[in-house]
């Protein structure tokens, strides 16, 4: 079987990336999330990820370990090689990146497409706020760049706008996805 398609989630800071992902692998356990490795403090809480030293994740940079990995608010962030594995079983598999990684991630795992998520503008201050993760200087660093847009040329982006209940978002998605993995 074909590996599954990967799936980038991406949008700006506050938007609901990892909360739409934890929903929609809630929903179907066929649905795989990456396990993202961070230079992030490991209690910082949020999505699943393995933290590490800057020291440590320069070694795995060495080392081939990820397939994809980029810098974006002061930390690095790496996608581990072993995704292969996760595509093997797979209905998708969802990863939180950057939106200026998708041109790299589209020619990395050919299968892939975009859910680029939305939310009145509004929301985005409000939800970091309420997450409570960051400081007011990162919050406002990471506001700044909520109009970043997609590069060119993607195969496959489907646009959700967040705005209203998770669940109505959830079920947006999944009404896009292939139904043929279903
Ligand atoms: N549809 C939604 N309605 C209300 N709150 C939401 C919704 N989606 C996400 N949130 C909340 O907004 C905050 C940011 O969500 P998060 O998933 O961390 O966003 P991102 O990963 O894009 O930065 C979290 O506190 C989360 O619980
Ligand atoms: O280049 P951009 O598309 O603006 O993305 C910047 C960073 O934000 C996201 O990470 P993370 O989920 O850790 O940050 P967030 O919760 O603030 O979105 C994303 O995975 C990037 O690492």
């Amino acid at each position: 079987m074909n590996p599954a398609p990967v799936i980038a989630v991406v949008g700006p800071s506050g938007v609901g990336k990892d909360s739409v992902m934890a929903a929609l692998a809630a929903r179907d356990p066929r649905i795989r999330l990456v396990r993202r490795v961070i230079t992030r403090r490991s209690e910082a809480g949020g999505e699943p990820f393995e933290g590490v030293s800057e020291e440590e994740f320069a070694r795995r940079i060495a080392a081939g370990s990820f397939v994809l990995h980029w810098s974006a608010h002061g930390l690095r962030y790496g996608i581990p090689a072993a995704i292969t594995d996760l595509r093997r079983d797979a209905r998708a598999v969802l990863v939180n990146l950057s939106r200026s990684v998708l041109a790299e991630a589209e020619h990395a795992f050919g299968n892939f497409a975009v859910i680029s998520l939305t939310a009145r503008p509004e929301l985005l201050a409000a939800r970091l706020a309420a997450r409570g993760r960051e400081d007011e200087a990162q919050r406002t660093q990471r506001l700044s760049r909520a109009a970043l847009s997609l590069p060119d040329g993607l195969s496959r982006v489907i646009e959700i706008d967040n705005s209203g209940s998770l669940d109505d978002t959830v079920d947006a998605i999944l009404s896009q996805l292939q139904p043929e993995r279903a």
